[in-house]
């Protein structure tokens, strides 16, 4: 077919090959790249990775005019107008995935069906994001709230949003595959982007470091990996620190994200202020916790989960767990000095 080389159609070809040559890096510079695609971040990472990277797209019959069609309405739905939880980080998670996903510890052990869920859920994970949190939406009897009863809300909003699209004739890419491979890539997508909620964080974490034991123990240090349960868990947690992987990247990215993520949560806190709620943590931009926030995150959060990902993947991600420490060391050293001792 005539499609163009990234998907997309872009300006400058060179540059884009240039960037197209460093997408298995970490340190990939996502924002360079959503202007390099013309505002098509999703798109074309998903064409680049699915299609040309991983030529998964033939593997399971699907027509990539159709796929671009459909990348296309999932990226319109992202909103351009969220600070952070827009199609650039749907873009990101997936690139993030897709260099995890290539280190040979974890490569032999998941098939290429579980691998293109796993891609497929990172580039959908946040589709339709108002921009506003869980707690926000229930707070405010939101009507998805309402829809899916105060649980994984917006997590079960992505997954439904983007198997909506699915259904309709001419975005229907899997039709091509079989029924058996349909089934078993919705229910690993849907388990993938349930996972992505944070209040599944600590069982997650805590799972993954049984899993990872006990395969350990029982294959002298090689990796493998069961039962249904193990393999998805161990994507899941590849998916949710892909998701939550900002302050491990170079700290020019990092920051960047950031003041993206801090200016979306300063937008819910005007409103939860319009609305005469109580402000959510960190939202108040009248008391700002930037650097606290992050130090903090990463102590409970990130450093955690990171070091289970870099048992599970040794000797890879050594150098997300040496970022991530030089990072934590920039905010914590301009964590601003508290006028006094303050006991709230
Ligand atoms: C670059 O900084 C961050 C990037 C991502 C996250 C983060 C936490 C959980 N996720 C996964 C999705 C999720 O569950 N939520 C619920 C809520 C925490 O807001 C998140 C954005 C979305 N992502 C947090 C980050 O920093 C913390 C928040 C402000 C200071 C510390
Ligand atoms: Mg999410
Ligand atoms: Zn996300």
């Amino acid at each position: 077919g005539n499609l163009p080389k990234f998907g997309v159609e872009v300006e400058d070809e060179d540059a884009m090959s240039l960037m197209v040559s460093q997408i298995n890096t970490w340190n990939f510079d996502l924002f360079k790249f959503a202007v390099i695609s013309k505002d098509h971040p999703l798109v074309s990472m998903a064409y680049v990775i699915l299609q040309s990277e991983r030529n998964l797209l033939r593997s399971y019959n699907v027509d990539p005019p159709t796929f671009i069609k459909y990348m296309f309405v999932i990226e319109a739905n992202y909103h351009k107008t969220n600070p952070y939880h827009n199609a650039t980080h749907g873009a990101d998670v997936m690139q993030s995935c897709h260099v995890l996903l290539g280190y040979s510890v974890v490569e032999q052990v998941f098939t290429d069906l579980e691998v293109f869920a796993a891609l497929f859920a990172s580039a959908i994970h946040d589709v339709d994001h108002p921009g506003l949190s869980n707690q926000f939406l229930s707070n405010t009897s939101n009507e998805l709230a309402i829809l899916y009863n105060d649980h994984a809300v917006l997590e079960n909003h992505h997954l439904a949003t983007a198997f909506k699209f699915l259904q309709e004739d001419e975005l229907n890419w899997a039709s091509g595959m079989d029924d058996k491979q349909r089934q078993l890539f919705r229910k690993m997508v849907i388990d993938l982007v349930l996972a992505t909620d944070m209040s599944k964080h600590l069982s997650l974490l805590a799972d993954i470091k049984t899993t990872v034991e006990s395969s350990k123990v029982a294959h002298n240090g090689k990796l493998v990996l069961e039962s249904y349960n193990e393999r998805m868990l161990v994507l899941q947690g590849i998916v949710h620190s892909c998701d939550i992987s900002s302050a491990t990247k170079a700290l020019p990215i990092y920051k960047a994200w950031t003041e993206r993520i801090i200016e979306e949560f300063y937008q819910q806190g005007d409103r939860e202020r319009d609305l005469g709620l109580n402000l959510s943590p960190m939202c108040d931009r009248q008391n700002p916790s930037i650097e606290k926030s992050q130090v903090g995150f990463i102590d409970f959060i990130v450093l955690p989960l990171w070091e289970t990902l870099g048992e599970l993947m040794f000797p890879y991600c050594q150098e997300m767990l040496s970022q991530l420490n030089e990072n934590r060391m920039y905010y914590f050293s301009r964590i601003p000095e508290s006028p006094r001792c303050s006991i709230t």
